[in-house]
């Protein structure tokens, strides 16, 4: 055995509360062994003056959207999307996807993410890139239906099966994958009946855009009379293992129904502030007992991948809904941005504790914006940043060590996303 010793630090426990203590990692298991003091192990990481919290997890996610990053800004979604983004997407090669996933994979090792769950296509580049980097992913191929005929959005469905089906297990387990109707209004009802209960057959979590923008709730209250979550429920899906992206604009049965099923909602507050899409229920949810992860979604929408930014604006935008200031407070915006995105996943990350997969960052503490230190917890979420991050671990190896990612070659990861998107708007201009 092999193992690796964080020492010197204070440790986030799964209660919420820190401590002082050394967490030594099975690095042939990747398993956390315990948490301790004095912990010695063949190899040490420095974690003096830092604090020792999970690993971060982004639990939605369009990781290659970084190559349009800053392309297209102030605009609602649905403009966005059809004005901007789908044309320059119908551009997007394997390679760029590729390129774009290595660059959104660095930038979220360096901000303490060990893992991700991501929505889009050309899914085995984003999977090479994830076994390549050494983070752990929810992978899937997403489908749409609308303004294709049968031939086309069947074979789109398809693919969603097949890439899951394919893709679960890959790198070294540290890959696993969800089955992916983009959302309630772009896949068709007689689409959704036929394929969610095959991918019930085969096992698979279901992983959609839901209750966005009221533009995404309107028709479907139009057409079926009834609130797009009863929708989703009358159509197979909502099971406990499923997951909502974004669940802005859900009224009080929808959150009963997400409560009764079990399935969680991912929130992206980011993304719902730059496309003014709305401001998400986030204390009614948790006081309901519905399971809240946080997600940045993709880099056109907000336009970074750092959780902790997501973290911070999570509370204040939690605050503003609620129209109180103690709604959404720290320890339950850590939670969310752990073992919340965790659980909506169905991973068994999140926790600093023995048994648990070995995936952590290191926070450098001494930064003035991080003194004085009264608070860790409160210090996470209100004053971090992902550029505090000193190290990152996921399944027990070391991907940044000292601000240095130790999977990818920064310099030629920047220069490939650089080549790639300027020759991908170059064919997107015509
Ligand atoms: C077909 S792959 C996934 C698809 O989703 C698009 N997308 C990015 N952000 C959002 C969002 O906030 N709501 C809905 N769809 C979004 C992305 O551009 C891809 O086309
Ligand atoms: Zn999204």
């Amino acid at each position: 055995m092999t193992t690796l010793s964080i020492t010197g630090g204070q440790v986030l426990l799964p209660d919420g509360t820190v401590t002082r203590a050394d967490v030594l990692v099975d690095q042939d298991s990747g398993e956390i062994l315990e948490t301790g003091a004095d912990l010695e192990g063949d190899a040490t990481l420095d974690a003096a003056d830092s604090l020792v919290t999970p690993g971060f997890v982004n639990g939605h996610c369009h990781v290659a959207m970084t190559l349009l990053r800053g392309a297209a800004d102030d605009k609602p979604l649905d403009a966005w999307l059809q004005e901007d983004i789908w044309p320059v997407e119908a551009e997007l090669t394997p390679e760029d996807v590729r390129a774009g996933a290595e660059l959104g994979i660095l930038e979220m090792i360096k901000g303490g993410v060990t893992a991700f769950s991501d929505m889009y296509f050309h899914v085995p580049e984003i999977a090479t890139a994830v076994e390549k980097a050494g983070v752990r992913a929810v992978l899937g191929h997403t489908a749409i239906t609308i303004g294709k005929d049968e031939a086309d959005a069947r074979a789109d469905m398809e693919e969603s099966l097949a890439v899951a089906t394919d893709l679960d297990g890959a790198a070294d387990g540290r890959i696993s994958t969800t089955f992916q109707p983009h959302s309630l209004t772009t896949v068709g009802e007689e689409y959704l009946r036929e394929y969610v209960p095959r991918a019930r057959e085969v096992g698979l979590p279901i992983h959609f855009h839901a209750n966005e923008t009221t533009n995404e709730v309107d028709p479907i209250v139009e057409e079926h009379g009834v609130r797009p979550l009863e929708y989703a429920r009358d159509v197979g899906l909502l099971e406990a293992e499923d997951f909502v992206a974004h669940g802005v604009h859900v009224d009080g049965t929808e959150i009963d129904l997400l409560s009764e099923t079990g399935a969680s909602v991912i929130h992206c507050p980011a993304s719902n502030m730059k496309l003014a899409s709305g401001m998400a229920p986030v204390q009614r949810l948790r006081e309901a007992g519905v399971t809240v992860g946080l997600g940045t979604d993709g880099a056109a929408s907000n336009n970074d991948l750092s959780l902790l930014d997501e973290g911070r604006d999570a509370a204040m935008i939690g605050k503003l809904a609620a129209e109180d200031a103690s709604a959404v407070p720290a320890d339950a915006v850590v939670e969310m941005l752990t073992q919340g995105s965790a659980d909506a996943m169905g991973l068994p990350v999140g926790r600093l504790e023995a048994g648990a997969p070995a995936d952590l960052a290191v926070i450098d503490l001494e930064r003035p914006h991080l003194t004085p230190a009264h608070d860790l917890v409160s210090h996470l979420v209100y004053a971090a940043a992902a550029s505090d991050v000193r190290h990152t671990v996921c399944d027990g190896q070391v991907l940044m060590r000292d601000r240095e990612v130790t999977t990818l070659e920064e310099d030629a990861v920047l220069e490939r996303a650089s080549e790639a998107a300027t020759q991908l708007f170059e064919r997107a201009e015509g």
